[in-house]
């Protein structure tokens, strides 16, 4: 049986006011359960669409589901269901984390009794800093304050709009700790992030917009599988009759009546393999090239397939 989805983005487009096309017709769902990492570079529309799962902005067309509760029909009901950590950091310096998780989660209306606040404040590492004013907590503390604020009340859909931008290693890692520890509880995470190896080590899928266009959405390892492919292309000192084919080749193209590209997988076979198995048709090799894409190339080579 198909995941329900968390999220469902049904044919969104977005157009502000001066006439700037941020999302179009995009679709995609976020399937219960996973982490889901949203990728694309600067102004792809990233932040555009978590506004919208946000209420901060209103779309232009289409629907979007948070949970199967329609935004525009049951606004409330989405909005409970989604815990948003922004990019800004924005607080009121006056309020100690303790406050602020206080009058976040009287603002959901949760009574005091149903308040997680000491447990959240001990899953963010801020027990000690519980009761100091905000504007004395370093950017790591602030930035783990509002992952707090976001899941007051304990949605089930937690977002994350590039919460390592500007972090260092330490805080992100225990950051991920944290990502992964909700996770396996239960929580759907669906995070931006600029940094490939950060949503390849965590997510379970990955969609990549650009342009206010998805350009790829897919499993992880399917994309990581790309990653791992390398390709030589050997051009010979006669024209081919046919090509050559063996079972390390993930694929074989002709460019040319002397020129054909190979591609294999690295934890599979190397690149000695691949030209052993082409000599054994008895041609000549007159030159030979590598290529070695990582998940950056698999990107930039999706994102210009798709503007072309
Ligand atoms: N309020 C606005 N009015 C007009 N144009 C906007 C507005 N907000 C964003 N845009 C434009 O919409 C496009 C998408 O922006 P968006 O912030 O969604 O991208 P992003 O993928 O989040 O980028 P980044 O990684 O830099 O945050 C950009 O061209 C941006 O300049």
């Amino acid at each position: 049986m198909e995941t329900p989805a968390a999220i469902r983005i049904d044919s969104v487009s977005k157009t502000y006011a001066g006439g700037k096309l941020a999302l179009d017709d995009v679709s995609f769902d976020v399937p219960q359960g996973q982490i889901f990492g949203l990728l694309g570079p600067n102004g792809a529309g990233k932040s555009t669409l978590i506004n919208i799962l946000a209420g901060l902005v209103v779309k232009s067309a289409g629907k979007v589901r948070i949970w199967g509760f329609d935004i525009d029909e049951h606004p409330r009901n989405a909005k409970r269901s989604i815990g948003i950590v922004p990019q800004e950091i924005l607080f009121d310096p006056f309020f100690t984390p303790k406050e602020a998780l206080e009058i976040q989660a009287g603002l959901y209306g949760i009574p005091p009794e149903q308040r997680k606040t000491d447990e959240l404040l001990a899953a963010m590492h801020l027990t000690d800093k519980a009761d100091a004013y905000s504007r004395t907590l370093s950017g790591g503390m602030k930035r783990r304050l509002l992952v707090a604020k976001a899941m007051v009340h304990s949605p089930p859909i937690l977002v994350l709009d590039e919460p390592t931008a500007g972090v260092d290693i330490e805080l992100r890692r225990q950051l991920w700790a944290y990502v992964r520890e909700l996770n396996a509880q239960g929580v759907t995470v669906v995070l931006t992030t600029h940094y490939l190896e950060e949503a390849e080590e965590l997510c379970d899928r990955i969609a990549i917009i650009n342009h206010g266009k998805v350009v790829a959405n897919e499993p992880t390892r399917t994309l990581v599988a790309k990653a791992q492919e390398k390709a030589v292309v050997v051009t010979f000192d006669q024209d081919l009759g046919s090509v050559p084919s063996h079972s390390c080749f993930e694929n074989i193209r002709l460019l040319d009546e002397r020129t054909i590209e190979i591609t294999y997988r690295k934890d599979k076979c190397n690149a000695g393999d691949v030209l052993a198995a082409v000599q054994r048709e008895g041609f000549s090799i007159v030159d030979v090239r590598t290529r070695d894409p990582d998940l950056e190339d698999v990107f930039l080579s999706l994102v210009s397939e798709k503007a072309a």
